[in-house]
């Protein structure tokens, strides 16, 4: 099939060049053309009239769940999914069993993604078997095609080993994604507050995240070197951001769609879907997430896509396990802040795709020509309810079924190839409860 295609009237949205025009895009065998150049007679033709042309999306945190973990998500189904909602490439954290903490595996994962419906980016782990005593050997995860790494799912409990970690993965330009959590004031089920003391459950407070933030902030300055954030939840956390990005510390930091959607209300009657972890937070830490959305303080939005079986979730909340699937909605819900005029669309795709692919140095994020043509064709106003059908992930694990999301991909393009395109006839438009 040719991979040479004539994107027509839409409005094409690249934030790397900031141009936001309407316009045609022409993709030659799998590349975005100059300006000016001929029409190959075999390119398909595609009408992009009333939607949005823009770099692939890029999702820098989900989690795959392969090696170890397929009967909640694999390669294969994880990739679709990502191509469900848009996105063209992953980042895949690396807390598989085995932990993805050496070549072989990052490896595996990579063989595994060629045939997949998205470019698989593998995040390698910081320390052995993320138990936080000894670091991985970054060198030989970068020569694999590890792009990051990271302990997510745990935090680097020791600061001298996290300090290590800042410049020996420096040494391989690897950046370091942190998961931010202090063990000790972690201990419990949902954000520390009114809700959790309603339903008798152990409080974690927003402090348990905001120290060990503060914490890689000042290794970060301490050492000149950078450091990236991942999901943030809390105001206070978002202030230390900002007043360390104000006097230059190379941090950057990322949220998640159910941090600027939902609160700690969402657990309701002990709804296991609305646990993950950092856990849903106030309405005043919702409020601020937005905020530090549109001010810069906040370079990406992630899916933090964590599939988990129904065995994991339908049981005691205190039990159940953290996480909620994204990479279909995530989308949706971020358009929601375009709606509300909160962010410009290219703020938007500067946040889901050209962020997410400077910060891991990947060829990717933008519409340049010559560069690969990985692209997403955006419905900014198709409202619908997200339902079942919608998820290709195997998990089902998410607070968002029966919400009325306002737009979606249309199209997905890996390489100028077709990865996923929406039956628009199948499309449910319905009232329900907006996002
Ligand atoms: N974000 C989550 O709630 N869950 C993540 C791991 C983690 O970061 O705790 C998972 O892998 O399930």
């Amino acid at each position: 099939m040719s991979n040479s295609w004539l994107i027509v009237n839409g409005r094409i949205l690249d934030p790397a060049s900031g141009r936001d025009e309407q316009g045609d895009l022409l993709i030659i065998d799998g590349v975005f053309a100059p300006p000016g150049e001929a029409v190959p007679p075999d390119a398909g033709r595609i009408d992009a009239t009333d939607l949005w042309v823009t770099p692939g999306l890029i999702d820098m945190h989900t989690h795959l769940r392969e090696p170890g973990w397929e009967y909640k998500e694999d390669i294969r189904s994880g990739c679709q999914a990502a191509a469900a909602g848009g996105f063209t490439g992953v980042a895949c954290m690396p807390n598989t069993r085995p932990v993805n903490d050496c070549a072989a595996i990052t490896r595996f994962i990579l063989e595994k993604a060629r045939v997949a419906a998205a470019r698989v980016y593998p995040i390698g782990a910081i320390s052995q078997g993320s138990r936080g005593e000894l670091l991985a050997d970054f060198g030989e995860l970068r020569e694999a095609g590890a792009v990051a790494v990271s302990d997510d799912g745990r935090p680097v409990e020791s600061s001298q080993l996290m300090r290590r970690a800042l410049e020996y993965a420096n040494d391989f330009e690897l950046p370091v994604i942190s998961h931010c959590e202090d063990l000790g004031l972690g201990r419990g089920a949902m954000h520390e507050g009114p809700h959790a003391t309603r339903l008798g459950l152990r409080g974690i407070p927003a402090a348990a995240e905001s120290v060990m933030v503060f914490r890689d902030i000042a290794l970060a300055e301490c050492t000149g070197l950078s450091v990236h954030i991942a999901h943030v939840s809390t105001a206070q956390s978002l202030h230390i951001i900002r007043a360390a990005k104000a006097r230059g510390v190379r941090v950057t930091a990322e949220t998640a769609p159910h941090y600027f959607t939902l609160t700690d209300e969402a657990v309701g009657d002990y709804d296991t879907n609305a646990k993950m972890n950092p856990p849903l937070r106030s309405a005043d830490d919702r409020e601020a997430v937005r905020q530090a959305l549109a001010d810069g303080t906040l370079d990406v939005i992630v899916t933090d896509h964590a599939p988990h079986s129904c065995l994991e979730k339908e049981c005691e909340f205190e039990k159940a396990a953290n996480g909620i699937i994204g990479l279909e909605s995530s989308l949706g819900l971020s358009l929601c802040l375009v709606r509300d005029g909160l962010l410009s669309p290219l703020r938007l795709i500067e946040l889901m795709s050209l962020a997410p692919a400077r910060i891991l140095h990947l060829p990717a994020g933008t519409l340049a020509p010559g560069a690969a043509a990985d692209l997403t064709l955006i419905n900014p106003d198709l409202p619908y309810i997200f339902s079942e059908g919608d998820i290709r992930s195997k998990s089902r694990n998410t607070p968002f079924l029966g919400r009325r999301l306002p737009g979606r991909a249309v199209l997905t393009m890996v390489d100028g190839r077709v990865s996923y395109r929406k039956n628009l006839s199948s499309t449910a438009a319905a009232p329900a409860h907006d996002a």
